[in-house]
Parts: C-alpha cells; structure tokens; sequence
C-alpha cells in the first residue's frame, strides 16, 4: 500500500515551511520585483500572475518537490494514455479525448477513441444543421426554434456555464437568432412550469441528457415532457420532438426514444468532466451552431497540449494545482472564491463547484486510507463587481479565503458614454485590478492615524492585509476562451487531486442520500394510496413526514396528469 503524502518528506518540509512565510506579509512579498516577475507566465493569451500567493520562490520549488513525491508527471501521463487511474470504478479518465484532434490517437483499452469520438462530433454537426436550417421539423411541420435540455449534475451545470458565457458573445450571439437554449435541472415541478413557460411544443426540441439514464430528477423530468408533447401533439410526435444523450442507449429506446436521435458518449467521460461530450456539444451546437462549438473544444484543446507537455515552472494548471494544495493543506484555509469580473461568466463558479467538491471532496486516499489531511476545497463565488457589495466584507476583514481573479481584456459588449470619465468595461476592470491589492496590502492602523480616523474607528478600519490570490487575465471571451478556462480549472482540480493521493474521479458519496430518498418515496407512495401510516423512519423524519402528508392530503390519490400552466 503506498505511503500517505502526508508522510513524506517533501510534505514535511513544506509544514515547517510555514513558519518562514508566516513570518512574511504579501505587503513585503510584493515589492521584491524580481520573485513578482517570477511568478507571471503566459500561454497561449493567458496570462497568470500568482505573485500575491502567500509564497516564495523557496515555496514554488518546495511544491515542485512535493510533486515529485506525488509522481503528479507519471499521474498525468497515466491519465493521457487512458489507464483505470479511476480504480474504484475501474475506468480510464479521457475527458481529453473529447476535444483532440481528428488525427490523435488516444487509446483505452487498447483501442482508439478518437474515432468514435469525432463520430458523433460529425453526427451533431448534422444533426444540429438540420435542425437549425429547418430541414428537420415537428410533427406539425414546424422548425424547432427552442430547445429544452433535461439533465442535472454534470449533464448540466457544464453546459449551463458555456451558454452562459456564449451568450453575449458577438459571434455567438448572432448565429443563435431566434432560437433559444433553456436547461431543465431540479425535479422541483416549478422548474418544469418555468421551463415550458412561453414556449409552443410544436416547436420545441427537448434533449434529454443522462449519462446512466436512471438519474431519478431526470428520467422523471423526462417523462413530464414527454407528457407535454403528446398531450398537445400525440404519442406519435415524440421522435421528432425528443432526442437523447447517454452512454446508456439501450435505456434510451427503452425509454422510446429512436436510437437514431442519440448521441453516445463513453464510460471513461465522468459526468462532471463531460461538457465537451455531446453532453454539451448537441445543445450548444443547436443553440450556436457547430462551428461556434468546435472553436471551444480547440480552446480546451489547447490547454490539455499545454498540461500534457510544458514543464512545471512554465504550466498553469500544475502551479494552479499546487498552489491550491500549498493552501489548503498547509495554510489552512480551506474555501476558493472564484471571482469573474464578467457577468457572461456568472455560472462558471457553480460549474466549478462540481468538478473541484464532486472531484476532491474525499475522506481516503485512493488506497482506501482515511486521510489524516483535509482534501478539497470549499468553492463559492460570483461574478465581480457583484461579490464586492455582498460577501467581500468577510474576504476583507472576516475569515482568509484564496480568491481566483478572473479579468477579461476586451469586453464581448463594451459601452462608451461620451462623458464618462472610462468606458463601462474600464470601470468594472478598475476593481479587478484594485481588488487584489486591497486584499494583498490591507490598510494599518498608522496610514489610519494619519488621516486622521477617530481612534474609536482605527480598529473597525484597518484592513489586515495579506490575503492571497491570483489574477488571470483573459485577452477576450470567445468560445475558444472559455474552452481554455473550462480545461484549466478541470487539469487543476485533477493536479490538487493526484499531490492529495485521491481518487478525483469517483463519487460514492452522492449515494446514500438517493438510497434513502427512494424508502421515502416509497412510504409517500404506500400512505398515499394506501392510507398507510409511516413506518421505519426515526422519530425526526416520521414526525416530518406524517405533518408533510397530513398537510397535503388534497393531492389526488387516483392517477391523474395535471402539467403547470403558466
Ligand atoms: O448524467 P447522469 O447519469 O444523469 O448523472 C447526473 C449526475 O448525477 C449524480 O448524482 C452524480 O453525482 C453526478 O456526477 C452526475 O453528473
């Protein structure tokens, strides 16, 4: 059984480590140019600066070592040539090969991937011409112009995030008029109600998007607009009306979907990992058109290049990762905020929220070890300049929390006032770059006195300074872009992952809840058709159940069909 990180000498070092830089401020850290310089790096339009990590360059080369100890080289290479790394569901991890080149070879199991992988790519490209140019109808002759994507976790939140950001995006924009991409997630019947508000189903294409299949909020959100369509158009307009994505096909036609209409993905694709899947690919392609879709797959290629081959000083990801690790295991701080000063970047961070807690929120090591170390991070955010009037106040002077800056050179949609002293992006851009070193250098009690602040205030007003945070600065927001941010938060996650000795790419702790939802579904069923009583719960929850029926008691108990009408 391999040792614990935490047992290593690396890990070590860097523990007593911390003693040095506790007796550093960022406020001095930041006037030795030449470890600034040092910690800038540029790839491919993307430019880091990690200059106000609470970090030497003695540090940077210490995490260096402890990836070494990690084998993170052997790791990423492991998962480059589709090994099991993902042990306790025995599977590879190719997310990479959804966005290779047609000529790649990227091999699991011994075969080729990428072939399958470009299949469908080409079958989307169709598909989602033919939609869009209206060859493809209803089953009244209409062109589907709506689309509602069903699906929750990672058939979702992935997607949701790109559209998000494509959304205004000039390019886009202008290839999605008069069509519109809505996403179907929570099993909440509102979510139902707001979806199909407004829209006709003669022209709507629902996408139902499931890795397994079975995922209970899904399939039943999936036979609701099923209802939806053949109540108002007859059974018989369900193939025209409903396609599918999965790895599951056979439940897909077991479900009455025809085969024909589905896009397959492939067991080594986790759900959390799966946008560039047809997972997102079908319906950003219905919404943008492929040839938008394809330009964020090449982003996201890029930076998988980048991870795979550029040496760790010069990588973003890997010092992403590490530093991560530096703070969390050894800082201990253990939140993210993610920190977008663009509001088209609104659902990156609770996209992120999956892919970094679903990945690294582990108690043992891949071994099986309970870990002596807290793995993961707590990640939260919101877009800039919005965080500043709500949760900053605690980022300032409340508790320390690493914060990724994200500024954005070229704004999709600038605004210029004649006389305004900057243009609107200007504006917004002056607190992403002051940000930062308000959080770096805080304010002390002397530059109070010295503007003379009541003595009572001084303490209220200082500002403690040295709280850390990158800033990466993206030249625009295109497709291409936001496959590269897409590609380096999952190669991050994944790094933080490989040094904590976990397995990133499982999720067993989603489980025990949705086996006990479904005794409770089954309790709800019995007293509601039964009239039985509620047997089997504990005291708390039978005591909640038997109010939550006894209050509801007018749902009809006969079977019925009753959609929203909103
Ligand atoms: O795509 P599906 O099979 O429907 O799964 C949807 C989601 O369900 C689960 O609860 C997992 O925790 C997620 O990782 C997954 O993305």
């Amino acid at each position: 059984m391999a040792a614990l990180i935490s047992d290593t000498a690396p890990w070590k070092d860097l523990k007593a480590h911390v003693g040095e830089i506790d007796k550093t401020h960022l406020r001095d850290l930041m006037s030795d140019t030449e470890r600034c310089s040092s910690m800038m790096l540029e790839f491919d339009g993307i430019f880091l600066d990690y200059s106000r990590q609470r970090a030497t360059v003695d540090t940077v080369s210490k995490l260096f070592t402890l990836a070494e100890e990690a084998h993170l080289k052997q790791k990423i290479n492991s998962m480059f040539n589709g090994e099991h790394i993902n042990s306790t569901e025995n599977r590879s991890v190719l997310h990479v090969a959804l966005r290779a080149a047609k000529d790649t070879t990227i091999n699991s199991d011994g075969k080729n991937v990428v072939p399958d992988v470009w299949q469908v790519l080409d079958k989307i490209r169709e598909f989602s011409d033919t939609v869009r140019n209206g060859s493809w109808v209803g089953a009244t002759g209409k062109a589907l112009t709506n689309v509602i994507a069903i699906g929750i976790g990672g058939s979702f939140l992935g997607p949701l995030f790109v559209h998000t950001a494509l959304q205004t995006d000039p390019e886009a924009s202008k290839s999605a008029g008069g069509r519109q991409l809505r996403f179907l997630a929570n099993v909440d019947p509102v979510d139902v109600a707001r979806n199909i508000s407004g829209l006709n189903p003669e022209t709507t294409l629902v996408v139902v998007v499931s890795k397994t299949f079975t995922t209970a909020e899904t399939m039943l959100n999936a036979r609701t607009l099923r209802e939806w369509i053949s109540s108002a158009l007859g059974p018989q307009a369900v193939s025209k009306h409903m396609v599918a994505v999965s790895t599951n096909l056979k439940l897909v036609e077991k479900f009455g979907i025809d085969p024909n209409n589905a896009f397959a993905f492939w067991d080594w694709v986790g759900g959390r990992y799966s946008v560039c899947s047809a997972v997102g690919v079908l319906p950003l392609s219905l919404q943008y058109g492929f040839s938008v879709v394809e330009k964020f797959l090449k982003g996201a290629r890029s930076i998988d290049q980048h991870f795979h081959s550029a040496p760790f000083e010069n990588n973003i990801p890997v010092l992403l990762g590490l530093l991560s690790v530096w703070n969390v295991s050894f800082l201990g701080y253990p939140a993210r905020a993610i920190l977008p000063y663009t509001q088209a970047l609104e659902k990156l961070a609770p996209h992120i929220q999956q892919v970094s807690m679903e990945s690294n929120g582990k108690g043992v090591s891949i071994d099986g070890v309970r870990l002596p170390y807290e793995a993961g991070e707590i990640d939260f955010g919101e877009p800039g300049t919005n965080g500043q009037h709500s949760f900053y106040q605690l980022i300032h002077q409340g508790r320390v929390i690493p914060c990724d800056f994200i500024g954005i050179v070229k704004s999709q949609q600038p605004v210029y006032l004649r006389d305004e002293v900057v243009n609107n992006h200007d504006e917004l851009m002056s607190n992403f770059f002051a940000q930062p070193d308000a959080l770096a250098y805080g304010k002390t009690p002397e530059q109070l006195q010295s503007e003379n602040v009541a003595s009572h205030l001084v303490p209220h007003k200082t500002f403690t300074g040295n709280r850390p945070s990158i800033s990466l600065l993206l030249p625009s927001l295109d497709a291409y872009r936001i496959g590269q941010l897409l590609a380096i938060y999952e190669h991050r996650i994944a790094v933080e992952g490989f040094v904590w000795g976990i397995n990133s790419f499982d999720q067993w702790g989603v489980e025990l809840g949705k086996s006990l939802a479904s005794q409770v579904r089954k309790q709800l069923h019995a007293s509601r058709k039964k009239g039985e009583s509620v047997e089997g719960f504990n005291f708390s929850t039978t005591k909640l159940l038997t109010r939550y029926l006894e209050a509801s008691a007018d749902v009809p108990s006969e079977p019925t069909t009753l959609l929203p009408k909103i």
